[in-house]
């Protein structure tokens, strides 16, 4: 079968027709196969176990390690047309074994190198705790394997410059598990911003607090020295906003402070300023991605009025002390949007225009079908009767089989984020073009500064 043959049914197959998600094709289609600008390098073959019956490659999952993400990602992946773990491995072969009936995955392995060496696995989804992101992403390159990486792709810049490189240099796909982006709701954010709906950004206001365990335990991941603590741990679903809001903009200063909890930072508040006059041309799947690709800066400098218009500022809030109403607001200069909790699992947008533009008109663009609750597509156009300059946008999540069995709430939402990876292999990219290198590195450098000012090192 042609790949472009492989393209066209990957847009009628994204889900398993089982649960007759018949709107959610065209919704999931279209927000992957039409947000290009990616790397076309080409890569590694994958797999056509079914190249004689008319259905698209089945793109072969190696899991690496068995933790409570991995878990809801293997669950998510069971929705999902032609994606399969085929095999898992674990530090100990219990867990492996365990994990691999639970999930009816065929394979495991006792060593995450036993994987990482397996010839017949594509991609490997890297899920261990941060502090080895690096070590195994980069043994996952190197044997010509492409790699999604859980958040955070690693815990510094440097690393994450590091493994970009190396997967350009090898041709191979590699992706930092931002699936907050994969989201149909993050999609009409950023097709509101491009197309100017609210007027230039002027800032982006965000919080995500969650109450870590009252109780310290040396087991629990948020607790470990080097990659625990509240900004490894959520920091970056704020910080990805800055690339949305100032799209060519390059970071001019980070600012944070915050408190310690066991060893680890547990309250932040953290003001980062963008110079929008300066437009960053490697923003978008860029060749080349260097040490200050980012910054242009490392003086820390006051914004003074005259700047009004070129600067745009992102502020995040976190704390692992309690849970938080998880919104985040983007002002722009003609109204601003508004993502309700959580927004990590994006599910409404209000627009809220300040001259009352769209006072009363449905903006049902997007084509949506509101008496189908269990799709993703945009059921826009519902204001507000107390605001008349508010359009509401929704994208409720897919009917669930697994309600109330996920570690992590909402995990169904990693779907999207499973098929745009299949998309982008199928496609021959080493890039997702909902969130590039470019956006991990402007991430990893915003939270190397939270980090280092918090934690004073
Ligand atoms: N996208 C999302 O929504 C979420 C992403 N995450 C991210 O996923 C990653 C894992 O988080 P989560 O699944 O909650 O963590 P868990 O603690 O549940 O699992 C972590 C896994 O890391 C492996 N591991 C390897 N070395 C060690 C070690 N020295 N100590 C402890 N574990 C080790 C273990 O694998 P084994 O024993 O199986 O080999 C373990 O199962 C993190 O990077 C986190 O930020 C987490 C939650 C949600
Ligand atoms: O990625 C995440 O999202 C949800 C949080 O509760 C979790 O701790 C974090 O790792």
């Amino acid at each position: 079968m042609s790949l472009s043959r492989n393209i066209v049914v990957l847009r009628r197959l994204s889900y398993k027709s089982s649960f007759a998600f018949g709107t959610n094709l065209r919704c999931a289609a279209a927000s992957t196969t039409s947000r290009c600008g990616c790397n076309f390098s080409s890569i590694g073959s994958i797999s056509n176990n079914n190249s004689n019956n008319n259905t698209s490659p089945v793109i072969r999952w190696g899991i690496l390690s068995t933790g409570r993400i991995a878990s809801d990602f293997v669950k998510a992946m069971s929705l999902v047309e032609n994606a399969k773990a085929v095999a898992v491995a674990a530090r100990s072969s219990t867990s492996a074994s365990t994990f691999a009936s639970l999930h009816s995955i065929p394979t495991h392995h006792t060593s995450y190198q036993e994987l990482i060496s397996n010839p017949n696995i594509d991609i490997i989804y890297i899920a261990t705790i941060a502090d080895h992101h690096y070590t195994y992403a980069k043994a996952s390159i190197l044997a010509g394997k492409h790699v999604l990486i859980e958040k955070p792709m690693t815990l510094s810049h440097s690393q994450t410059l590091e493994l970009i490189t190396l997967a350009q240099s090898k041709h191979v796909f590699l992706m930092e598990g931002m699936w907050t982006r994969c989201f149909p709701a993050l999609h009409k954010l950023r097709e509101l911003i491009a197309s100017n709906d609210i007027g230039p950004i002027v800032y982006v206001q965000g919080d995500f607090g969650y109450a870590f365990p009252s109780e310290y335990s040396s087991s629990d991941r948020i607790w470990f020295p080097n990659s625990g603590g509240i900004t490894y741990d959520v920091g970056m679903y704020i910080a990805q906003f800055g690339r949305i809001a100032f799209p060519k903009s390059k970071i001019k200063d980070v600012q944070a402070v915050g408190t310690m909890k066991n060893g680890v930072d547990y309250t932040v508040m953290a003001t980062v300023t963008y110079d929008r006059s300066l437009a960053c041309e490697n923003s978008n799947g860029g060749s080349e991605h260097n040490a200050d690709d980012i910054m242009c800066s490392n003086e820390s400098s006051s914004t003074s009025s005259e700047e009004g218009s070129t600067v745009g500022m992102l502020q995040m809030v976190l704390t692992g002390a309690s849970n938080t109403e998880e919104r985040c607001v983007l002002q722009g200069t003609l109204g601003r949007i508004i993502l309700d909790g959580p927004f990590h699992v994006p599910q409404r947008l209000r627009v809220v225009y300040n001259d009352g533009r769209r006072r009363g008109e449905s903006d049902n663009s997007s084509s949506g079908n509101s008496n189908n609750s269990n799709n993703s597509i945009d059921v826009s156009g519902c204001t507000d009767s107390n605001n008349n300059n508010e359009v509401v946008h929704d994208f409720p999540l897919h009917k669930d089989p697994y309600q109330g069995e996920w570690n992590n709430p909402g995990s169904i939402g990693l779907v999207y984020q499973i098929n745009e990876v299949a998309d982008a292999l199928r496609m021959g990219k080493t890039e997702c073009d909902s969130f590039t290198w470019q956006d991990s590195l402007d991430v990893a450098r915003i939270i190397d500064k939270i980090v280092r000012q918090v934690r004073g090192k």
